[in-house]
């Protein structure tokens, strides 16, 4: 196939950005210390996080799961008759964002298509990945090596990752009412990452109100909700709730945590509570330690019944939106105009991030796949 006849022409490479995790012991602090450095994170908090690894042997669950995605990319990319390579680069642990690069300029790829393991806008989950781009291309041109980089748009409301939360979701619930439980004693918690309130409140494209962070969730949350209701014929009411708060205790995070609002559930007659992470792609360390472990525990402690609702993980239907958002970037990069799915409404994220979206609170850093 010639250049002009790749689907995903211009790009000559699909590049999935993640965040980065331990893989042994010894790997546990060096890592703590990359994500942390130059935050304000209290060392207590530091040692509370390595104890979250440490009981998982070291190893965190995040690399495995980019593994997997990455060759369930690679087997729909394969049905879809497109030879387009997928390579790896992480935040926070090897292989790093500059690796992933100078592994590009070797294989002779000049242009990229960027895919981040975080569908929301955010400082934390969108423009920080913008600057490790920046950061990182300019380690390979400064070794000769000019890579241009694109990123597919924010897609927690592009139908595949949205339609399959939906689904899974649907299927949890249906999973408890057929047992038999009183629907009056179901509730349903959206789960995501909690972040500082003045990183939400500046988070999007600046020209609105910010808190996209939040408002993207809630609208996925509370269209699941409908979709759930309409489907099984409940009327379920879906809050959005937070874990993995950090920081000083001074400084405001969004709220509830996820273990506060169990305590009120219980006391408002709870029985069961879906709790459906839909702030993370795969079973991250947050979804494993913080829900599977620690509001589990807080569940039972107050005899809740906890169903953690999966994540989309390397869903095939995931994956192929995953795949549909490369060809509608390529399509964008190429000039075209093509549809731009969004569910829930009522509009796609702009696929280059507006001047100053998201910004980062302490420092101005350059950032890619912007127009600033
Ligand atoms: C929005 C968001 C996502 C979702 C978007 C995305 O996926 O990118 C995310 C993902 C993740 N966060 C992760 C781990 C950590 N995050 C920390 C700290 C922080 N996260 C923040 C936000 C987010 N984080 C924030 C505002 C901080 C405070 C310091 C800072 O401003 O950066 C710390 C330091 C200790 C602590 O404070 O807990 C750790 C160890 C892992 C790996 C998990 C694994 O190993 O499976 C993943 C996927
Ligand atoms: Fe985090």
């Amino acid at each position: 196939m010639s250049t002009d006849e790749q689907p995903l022409a211009p790009y000559d490479g699909i590049l999935l950005l993640s965040f980065g995790g331990p893989e042994k012991p010894e790997d546990v602090l060096p890592f703590l210390r990359t994500v942390t450095a130059g935050k304000n994170i209290p060392d207590e908090r530091l040692e509370q996080v390595g104890e979250h690894y440490y009981g998982f042997g070291g190893r965190s669950p995040i690399n495995d799961q980019n593994r997997a995605l990455i060759a369930a990319l690679r087997a729909e990319l394969d049905r879809r008759e497109i030879d387009t390579p997928v390579i790896w680069g992480n935040r926070n642990f090897t292989p790093f964002t500059a690796e992933a690069l100078a592994e590009a300029g070797q294989r002779g790829m000049r242009r990229l298509v960027t895919v981040v393991t975080s569908a929301y806008s955010s400082y934390s989950s969108c423009r920080q990945y913008r600057e490790d781009l920046a950061a990182a291309s300019e380690s390979v041109a400064a070794g000769g090596t000019v890579i241009e980089i694109d990123k597919v748009r924010p897609y927690s409301n592009h139908p595949g990752f949205a339609r399959t939360n939906t689904r899974l979701v649907t299927e949890a619930v249906r999973g408890v009412l057929r047992e038999g439980v009183d629907p009056g004693a179901v509730r349903l918690l959206f789960v995501t990452h909690s972040i500082p309130t003045a990183m939400d409140d500046t988070s999007g494209p600046g020209d609105e109100d910010g808190n996209a962070y939040a408002r993207q969730h809630l609208a996925l949350g509370a269209a699941i909700t409908d979709e759930v209701n309409a489907t099984l014929d409940t009327d379920l009411g879906g809050e959005l709730v937070f874990c993995s708060r950090s920081g000083p205790p001074s400084q405001p995070w969004l709220e509830p945590d996820v273990n506060d609002r169990l305590e009120e559930l219980a006391a408002d007659g709870a029985a069961v509570v879906v709790c459906a992470p839909i702030g993370f792609v795969s079973d991250h360390m947050e979804v494993v330690y913080d829900l599977d472990t620690e509001a589990a525990a807080t569940a039972q402690r107050l005899g809740l019944r906890l169903v953690r609702v999966p994540t989309v993980g390397v869903d095939p239907e995931f994956v192929s939106g995953l795949v549909d958002l490369v060809l509608e970037r390529a399509a964008q990069a190429r000039g075209e105009d093509p549809p731009v799915p969004a569910w829930p409404g009522p509009a796609a994220m702009p696929s280059v991030c507006a001047p100053g979206c998201c910004p980062n609170l302490r420092e101005a850093r350059p950032a890619l796949c912007g127009r600033d």
